[in-house]
């Protein structure tokens, strides 16, 4: 330990600033077991809702949650207001960007607190849906006090929505008065009725109006006692239709259910249309395809991705894809964090997966072809490009989400594209369901709990028990290749080297793949800068101690190959290791082969020769001699 802390702090050579490289591509993808819930007291008689009444003196919080910015903006103009009517300022809140909302809305923190919220609603997929799958589920949850929400002074929901469009069959507003409806059968108290309005037509004049009269009844509150006898009637025993409960996905939904479902990124909806601004092809309702810039680069000849170094996968051969858009995280490093879609259960229409991977193909092909006038493209790259082989199945979401994975993967090999896919080490039971691949990932996006919590802010409870599940099946898959793929994140997840031996340990994966965090751009929910990206010689300072901390446990693993461009080193077990010589690389042929004879086979039957200029600590540090390096558009000398 005392070895590998001197080789963290070690003082590195000193690169000179402009030559440092910083990380490239950083996508991870984030299923389902019944959550544990949070059990704060078993459900006998209903209690009645009695505390203080709301008023000027109560603590405030507004919620908003938005997709297109406008409840954003009424949920600013009311906190403006509200600042010079209660004695305290009120807390504003991004309800999407809450990352514990058992703290607000199972056992609030806050007792006494008034919550008002400003709600948008959508017909199709929004984060909204989340939130009120939550409420339903506490609701539901026999072993919650029903009333969790009584020791609120109150709230009040103003729902924002469309009536010229969505007017008819009770959908103006209807996420809205599902969450009034929700709180109020949890045992919070309505400081005053649900407001409207729409956005294309009266919301001003509502919205004034609503602010008007709560202002009014927070300066002249009715009693709780009073309010707590309007609450406990608050339960009319119907079921809501709009809100789908799918607990298990693999059961199949029923007919019902499916047509009701939502469809996971509508063609009309706001994150369908972030995506395919950001160079996205949404493939179905649920499913995507994007060609990744390495791609693009090794069509130019100006190299490949890290994997043809560590794996022997060509870049302008391989296809990024996900079956599933959706996630169970909500990792600090995503840059589609709050625009995609989020849920612990699938909830969402099904597509075939014939229908997704002729979609993804389509998709990608049509990506290829627009390179053809790029300078600098290769043709014979070019015509290759038109038979992809291999798949990654890491783009965004979780790809293990997808009911039919199985069946996707199995299409995939048919074809004879080679599957690499990445897991977010949250879905056990569809990890230990999921069939051959050429080689399986999860994600280590922390070596313990509370680093876990903070960098991928996982929706499930018990995340971390997930975690440790999924490890376990890992390490019971011993006739898969295994990566666990670990990725830096300075002053997160960074420091721990014991830590992470432990979770090597516990797996034992064939590969370890360390990365460093790349930085997306900023955004206005981002808690990241630059200055959490590693510097490489960080990367391999920690790599280093990490060898040598597994070494000294016994558990023989080597550094094996490297990628200085992407930030990325590969720790391989030594039986890799033969004649001096690292086989990291795959023999895809034999993979298909030995699929398709049905027999047992195992990680080491199809491994290949590793190219020198792979391993780590060789002169071109991962970079294949025969490309051109290119920095800041011009060959590097
Ligand atoms: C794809 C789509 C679906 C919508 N569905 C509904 C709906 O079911 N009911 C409704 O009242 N308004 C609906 N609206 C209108 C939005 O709720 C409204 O535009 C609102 O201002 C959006 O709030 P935001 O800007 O905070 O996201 C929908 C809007 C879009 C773009
Ligand atoms: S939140 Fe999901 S999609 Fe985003 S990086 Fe994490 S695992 Fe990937």
């Amino acid at each position: 330990k005392e070895e590998n802390r001197a080789k963290l702090n070690e003082p590195k050579k000193k690169v000179p600033e402009k030559e440092r490289i910083m990380a490239v591509d950083f996508t991870t993808p984030a299923s389902t077991i019944k959550k544990p819930r949070k059990v704060v007291k078993p459900k006998t008689q209903k209690t009645k809702a009695i505390g203080e009444s709301a008023s000027t003196s109560s603590r405030m919080t507004i919620f908003y949650s938005t997709l297109t910015g406008s409840s954003e903006r009424y949920a600013q103009k009311l906190h403006n207001q509200f600042k010079h009517v209660m004695e305290n300022e009120p807390d504003l809140l991004n309800l999407d960007y809450v990352d514990d909302i058992d703290e607000f809305f199972l056992s609030p923190k806050t007792p006494g607190a008034i919550y008002i919220l400003v709600l948008p609603s959508y017909e199709t997929e929004c984060p909204l849906d989340y939130f009120i799958d939550s409420l339903k589920e506490t609701y539901n949850d026999f072993r919650i006090d029903s009333r969790p929400l009584s020791s609120l002074a109150g709230f009040s929901v103003f729902g924002i929505g469309d009536s010229e469009s969505w007017g008819q069959e009770d959908k103006f507003c209807y996420q809205a008065k599902l969450v009034d409806k929700y709180l109020g059968k949890l045992g919070a108290r309505r400081v005053f009725p649900l407001g409207t309005g729409c956005i294309k037509t009266t919301i001003d004049e509502s919205f004034d109006e609503y602010i008007e009269h709560l202002t009014s009844e927070l300066h002249n509150p009715t009693p709780a006692s009073e309010l707590a006898d309007i609450a406990d009637s608050d339960d009319e025993g119907e079921d809501d239709p709009s809100v789908m409960d799918v607990e298990d996905m693999g059961k199949p939904m029923r007919v019902k259910e499916l047509a009701e479902a939502k469809q996971m990124v509508a063609k009309d909806s706001p994150t369908y249309k972030a995506l395919t601004k950001q160079g996205y092809t949404v493939v179905g309702s649920h499913s995507g395809v994007k060609i990744c810039r390495w791609t693009k680069s090794a069509l130019r000849g100006r190299g490949s991705c890290y994997k043809f170094a560590f794996y022997g996968i060509k870049s302008h051969l391989c296809m990024e894809t996900t079956p599933s858009l959706s996630c169970s995280n909500k990792c600090v490093f995503c840059w589609r964090h709050g625009t995609n879609p989020v849920g612990t259960t699938w909830r969402w229409q099904v597509d075939p997966p014939k229908a997704i991977l002729d979609g993804a193909l389509e998709g990608h092909y049509k990506k290829i072809k627009m390179m053809k006038g790029v300078p600098g493209v290769q043709a014979a790259r070019f015509a290759e490009a038109f038979t992809v082989r291999h798949c990654a199945l890491s783009l965004v979401g979780e790809p293990i989400f997808y009911p039919h994975i199985n069946e996707f993967l199995e299409m995939l090999h048919a074809k004879h594209i080679s599957s690499f896919l990445v897991c977010n080490a949250q879905h056990p039971t569809e990890l230990a369901a999921l069939k051959r691949v050429t080689q399986l990932y999860v994600s280590i996006d922390s070596s313990d709990k509370e680093s876990l919590r903070k960098v991928d802010r996982p929706l499930y409870r018990d995340f971390w028990e997930r975690l440790e599940a999924c490890l376990d099946i890992i390490r019971e898959k011993r006739t898969h290749r295994t990566v666990y793929r670990l990725t830096l994140v300075k002053n997160f997840n960074a420091e721990d080297v014991e830590g992470y031996a432990d979770l090597i340990a516990r797996g034992e994966p064939c590969f370890v793949e360390v990365k460093g965090m790349t930085y997306c751009g900023t955004s206005k929910n981002s808690v990241l800068s630059m200055e959490n990206v590693p510097y490489y010689e960080e990367v391999q300072a920690f790599v280093e101690a990490l060898e040598t901390e597994l070494q000294s446990r016994g558990l023989e693993y080597g550094l094996a190959t490297e990628h200085a461009h992407s930030c990325c080193v590969l720790l391989a077990q030594k039986r890799f290791y033969i004649n001096e010589k690292w086989y990291t690389h795959i023999d895809y042929a034999k993979f298909f082969e030995l699929l398709e004879s049905g027999t047992d086979f195992g990680p080491m039957d199809y491994i290949a020769e590793t190219p020198s200029w792979a391993y780590y600590g060789s002169e071109e540090a991962g970079f294949n001699p025969v490309d051109v390096k290119h920095r800041r558009g011009k060959p590097v000398e």
